[in-house]
């Protein structure tokens, strides 16, 4: 009854989503206990604290916190609270403003510890920033070299997870996937899961985080694969309380949660484990009045419960700083007391020293403030085992590194699945190639093809003399068969990958198919089309004498081609010549082990501008099938059969029309090596041996039962002799011949 009341602003989360005040206030209550018993602490005085919600939310603190500081019927001294950080960071930086100092027995914020913007604040739970160095040490330990972070859109958890990034980065860890969100994580989830991260760092209250567990059961995000770290000071059973925002019953949260790792400051070591406490209490003692205090046989079931210890030692703390600055008060000239306290600045001067060097034994271990007003303790590695948190290692994140783990003395962390999960599914090459049986059943094929070419010359050859061949230009039907040869060799070429050969070939062969395909199809179609230009120039020519295109004009104009091809090559070459390139595909799962991911690797030939180059010869190619087109339809009434091939090159520009516009296209499109080998070399096998078979079968069939007509016979001798240097032929031959001509130019103009 003498004594005199020194009252301390309570902050402290009383209602809303955040509401932890069941255990909070009454270890606040045993400490003021404990404190007011105690004769040799603030003897002339009783302490006692003013409660006020704060809820966890910035402008509901702060509004309650003047409300307080303006009621003057009770001078408040002190502010201990609040809870949450966004309640606790407004307040702080207000507060100092009354000079008033504020200890917060929950805030963890990093925030929290920039003394510019609180210069009077104090914490007896240690910043999260120390959570940190525990993230990195136990990735380290268990070899996780690549993790994914998901964190609540705040101060407290941006901070937090920003400054991991930095320390993750520092020991080599990969964060493969970072998303925050500010209420529905559903797709920063899916993310996650879509990169393939198996160890996600979460950071988030206990109300988001059953939506972000539920989100993750909804995906499959559980079990022996993946492993879960989160801040552990989330309240008692979080992922089972009733929560209209979820989708999800309790056993489906049970088991998403299920062995989840939680990282917290250490507050109620164990009795074995510790100095006496200045309470006089062991940490099993405290729990016992603390049961009796809040009338509970389970306390650790009350929402708060994690912060008791620090609650309990946050108003001793109070308590020894004002009873040390009574006493330095009381020494200063003229002598003062607590009793006289207005807000003054000297008096909060002198709190703030004594607390800034305050050492005590706390129930929650040694009490000391760093600089920053940050308590510097012991943190506490926990996993969920059977749904209790069990204690399964400790760290001091000031003794030595900093970074070793002590696991000696604690349950051992359980795996699911009998091993530590691996960080990320194991990344193998899958070096797509073209299997051998698919190249030797090309270079058989191609084999075929040349063989069928090399009859088809020695038939040439082999009966140059008979009329019909003779009418049909043999030379040049030769360099057709020689161009048709060297599409064939282009498919062995083609086939040629990096299983059986080393890249250096590989790149020559490249090189070797692309000389071959371009030449082939520039001798093959060239001399198909020189032969109708030649019949197109004899059937339009309007005067009566009729000159005839030697062979020597017609090979010319095939050199041309062939020349043109070559240059074109020669410059790609020189220019832009082409290599060995790796392309990367997209990741494809194992079927049978979902730990594994392959990745399609191909080895392509290609050069930076080889579109140019391809394109240059699809121009020079596609021109010459429109000419051979164009000529064919011109000399269709040719009515000599072996003269007129006009028939044939239709089919034949068809043929390669038809299967260029499917190829190339679904060439480009497939990126399976073994499928994409397949179709070119059988288009480039069908466009060659259709067009070979189409010219040159009429004309096996036609050497014994085609009997040339008179005119036939004549232009014939005609053509024989101009081709061997002749200039003229006699007059019954040229009559001959223009009666053809004439019967043809007729038919044109009736069919028009
Ligand atoms: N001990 C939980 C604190 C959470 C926060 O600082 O908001």
């Amino acid at each position: 009854s003498n004594q005199t009341k020194l009252y301390l602003l309570g902050l402290f989360p009383l209602d809303g989503p955040y509401a932890q005040d069941q255990a909070i206030q009454p270890a606040a209550q045993l400490a003021l206990q404990d404190i007011n018993a105690n004769p040799d602490i603030l003897p002339d005085y009783e302490l006692v604290i003013i409660p006020r919600d704060s809820g966890c939310d910035g402008g509901k603190a702060i509004n309650g916190m003047f409300r307080e500081l303006y009621n003057q019927s009770t001078t408040k001294i002190m502010i201990i609270g609040g809870f949450c950080s966004v309640a606790t960071e407004p307040t702080a930086q207000a507060s100092h403003h009354w000079n008033l100092i504020q200890i917060s027995y929950a805030s963890t914020s990093p925030k929290l510890s920039d003394r510019g913007l609180f210069p009077r604040f104090f914490r007896l739970a240690p910043t999260d920033f120390v959570i940190n160095a525990v993230r990195v040490a136990l990735c380290k330990q268990f070899n996780w070299k690549k993790v994914a972070t998901i964190h609540q859109s705040a101060a407290i958890f941006s901070l937090t997870m920003a400054a991991f990034h930095r320390d993750a980065k520092d020991a080599g860890i990969e964060v493969i996937a970072a998303e925050s969100f500010i209420d529905n994580p559903t797709t920063q989830i899916a993310n996650i899961k879509n990169i393939g991260a198996r160890i996600i760092i979460g950071a988030f209250y206990g109300y988001m985080a059953r939506r972000v567990f539920c989100a993750a059961y909804q995906q499959k995000m559980y079990g022996a694969k993946y492993v879960w770290i989160l801040p552990d000071w989330l309240q008692w059973r979080w992922w089972r309380d009733p929560d209209d925002a979820i989708d999800c019953t309790q056993e489906q949260m049970d088991a998403v949660t299920a062995n989840y790792i939680g990282i917290i400051a250490e507050s109620l070591p164990s009795d074995s484990n510790r100095a006496p406490s200045l309470s006089g209490m062991s940490t099993s003692e405290f729990l016992e009045r603390f049961k009796v205090i809040a009338d509970n046989e389970h306390p650790e079931t009350m929402t708060g419960f994690v912060e008791i210890s620090f609650t309990y030692d946050s108003v001793w703390t109070a308590a020894l700083a004002l009873h040390e600055a009574e006493r330095r008060l009381r020494q200063l000239e003229p002598s003062r007391t607590l009793k006289e306290f207005s807000y003054d600045s000297l008096t909060a001067q002198i709190i703030f020293d004594i607390i800034s060097n305050l050492t005590f034994q706390g129930i929650s271990g040694p009490v000391t403030f760093a600089p920053s007003g940050d308590r510097v303790g012991l943190i506490l590695l926990r996993q969920l085992q059977d749904g209790k948190r069990i204690n399964i290692g400790m760290m001091d994140p000031t003794v030595g590194s900093g970074e070793d783990i002590s696991w000696k003395g604690y349950q051992p962390i359980y795996w699911s699945g009998g091993a530590t999960p691996i960080d990320f599914m194991i990344e193998r090459e899958d070096r797509q190639t073209i299997q051998l049986s698919l190249f030797l059943a090309g270079a058989i094929l191609a084999t075929v093809g040349i063989a069928l070419a090399c009859c088809f010359l020695a038939f040439n050859i082999h009966f140059r003399k008979l009329r019909v061949i003779k009418m049909s230009s043999p030379n040049i039907n030769n360099v057709m068969l020689i161009g048709g040869m060297l599409a064939y060799i282009s498919i062995i070429f083609l086939g040629v990958d990096t299983n059986i050969a080393s890249t250096d070939t590989f790149v020559w062969m490249c090189k070797a198919k692309t000389c071959c395909l371009s030449i082939g199809f520039s001798l093959a179609f060239g001399s198909m089309f020189s032969k109708t230009w030649r019949v197109h120039k004899i059937f339009t020519n309007k005067t009566v004498i009729k000159t005839v295109v030697k062979d020597q004009r017609l090979f010319g104009s095939l050199a041309t081609l062939v020349v043109l091809d070559v240059l074109i090559l020669i410059l790609w070459e020189a220019l832009d010549p082409l290599v060995a390139t790796e392309r990367f595909g997209a990741k494809v799962i194992d079927d049978e082990n979902d730990d594994i991911v392959y990745t399609p690797i191909r080895m392509m030939c290609e050069s930076s501008n080889q579109t140019y180059w391809i394109g240059a010869f699809y121009v020079i190619d596609g021109l010459l099938l429109i000419f051979g087109a164009f000529l064919a339809w011109e000399t269709r009434k040719v009515s000599i059969p072996a003269l007129n091939d006009s028939k044939y090159i239709g089919i034949c520009v068809y043929n390669v029309l038809i299967l260029s516009f499917v190829g190339a296209p679904v060439s480009f499109i497939l990126e399976e090596r073994n499928a994409h080998y397949a179709l070119v070399a059988t288009l480039i096998w069908l466009a060659t041996t259709l067009t070979l078979c189409v010219v040159f079968v009429p004309k096996v069939r036609m050497r014994n039962d085609v009997q040339p007509t008179q005119s036939a016979i004549t232009m014939v001798s005609q053509l024989s002799q101009n081709q061997h240097g002749g200039s003229s032929a006699d007059s019954t031959e040229l009559r001959q011949l223009r009666q053809e001509i004439q019967r043809v130019k007729q038919n044109c103009k009736c069919s028009e």
